[in-house]
């Protein structure tokens, strides 16, 4: 068996006796029933991951942050010049971004993964290379990969999640960095769901209305050349749809995210990037979907519908519109909060505390 293959083959859906046990375990706890509101479904969601209640403490947490280029970007979708991809990739590397902030804030390790940037960069500590090409291709013309590539790249971010994993990493979050990414994974939500591409993409890093009307006319074609727009579209697999119109980072969050629910790790998915790549992976594997953890919602439009069809519920909404894994590192201490309430709250028995009546 491949890796890829190994690591479907590990993953479980959400046990139903811890469910059950975590689900009564909350209505014991010194507070009314339902009174912590979406943390008990979140810890109650972790137990049935983890097939234990309590749930292991989410943490230490590590970001991942998969950083590529993007074949499309000439079709004049971002504002941003392509070589924004590997200069971030040096501000991450130095410290320097949001996503250093955030990370330092929670406690969070911050790993940066080269899976296919335009430029070659130099080896440096904190960066680790999975180069397949120098970017994809780009997807108005043909497939933006090749199967080849996309099996690959999976089988690097399944190697991250592992590697973290032992590590000490008992939380995985998801980050990307890749200048015309909004425009692949507005491309991949509408493939995977079936939406329109006018509903689902974004203004990404901000642009304006005339970008945004040719972004949404790139979506379209990318769909049509890649035969992923007509009622032939479900007959592509989850592998092809991501080979056809992902981008390299897509490929890479997918594994990684398959990675760490095959090690009953919970995952926290970051923002649309991260949304887009998770339908994918759900696409591998359903069960993977028990294994996350929405961290929130994003300001582009296409991440709420990629939520919905996920059947996830975002832990914050903030509005926020960065990627790097900046909302995923955010909602983490909420997961922490949740879990630790499991494992440290008195029941009404243990404390005394009276019931309410019948
Ligand atoms: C300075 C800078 C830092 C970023 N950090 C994340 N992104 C985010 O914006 C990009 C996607 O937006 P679009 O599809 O509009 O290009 C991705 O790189 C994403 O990670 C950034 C973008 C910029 C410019
Ligand atoms: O949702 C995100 O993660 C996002 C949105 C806009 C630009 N970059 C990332």
């Amino acid at each position: 068996m491949t890796i890829l293959e190994q690591t479907l083959a590990a993953i479980r859906p959400a046990d139903p006796g811890a469910l059950a046990e975590a689900r009564a375990h909350h209505d014991r706890l010194t507070k009314p029933r339902g009174a912590l509101g979406a943390l008990e479904e979140v810890a109650v969601r972790l137990a049935g991951a983890a097939a234990v209640n309590p749930p292991p403490m989410p943490a230490p947490a590590a970001l991942a942050i998969f950083a590529a280029d993007h074949g499309v970007h000439a079709q004049g979708v971002s504002p941003w010049p392509q070589e924004v991809t590997v200069q971030m990739v040096g501000n991450f590397l130095a410290g320097g971004a949001v996503a250093n902030a955030f990370a330092a804030q929670v406690g969070a390790s911050v790993t940066v993964v080269d899976v296919g940037i335009a430029a070659d960069l130099v080896p440096a500590p904190g960066l680790m290379v999975g180069k397949v090409a120098h970017g994809t291709a780009d997807m108005t013309l043909g497939p933006a990969m090749t199967a080849e590539q996309a099996v690959a790249v999976l089988e690097t971010g399944i190697a991250v999640a592992r590697d973290l994993v032992a590590q000490g990493a008992r939380c995985l979050v998801t980050g990307d960095m890749g200048i015309a990414n909004t425009t692949a994974s507005a491309a991949l939500i509408c493939a995977f769901t079936g939406q329109d591409p006018a509903e689902v993409t974004g203004r990404g890093t901000g642009v304006d209305d005339e970008t945004l009307a040719r972004k949404i006319e790139v979506v379209r074609r990318a769909l049509r050349v890649n035969g992923l727009d007509g009622p032939g579209a479900s007959a592509l697999s989850a592998l092809e749809t991501l080979a056809a119109v992902g981008g390299f980072e897509h490929a890479a969050i997918a594994g990684f995210v398959l990675g760490g629910a095959s090690l009953r790790v919970p995952v926290i998915l970051d923002g649309v990037i991260a949304g887009s790549a998770a339908l994918a992976a759900a696409g591998l594997a359903p069960d993977v979907v028990d294994h996350c953890v929405a961290g929130h919602r994003s300001a582009e439009p296409g991440h709420a519908v990629a939520l919905a069809h996920l059947g996830l519920r975002p832990l914050v909404e903030l509005e926020l519109r960065l990627g790097e894994g900046t909302g995923g590192l955010l909602a983490h201490p909420l997961v922490c909060a949740a879990v630790r309430v499991m494992h440290e709250v008195a029941t009404f028995d243990s404390a005394g505390v009276t019931e309410k009546e019948a």
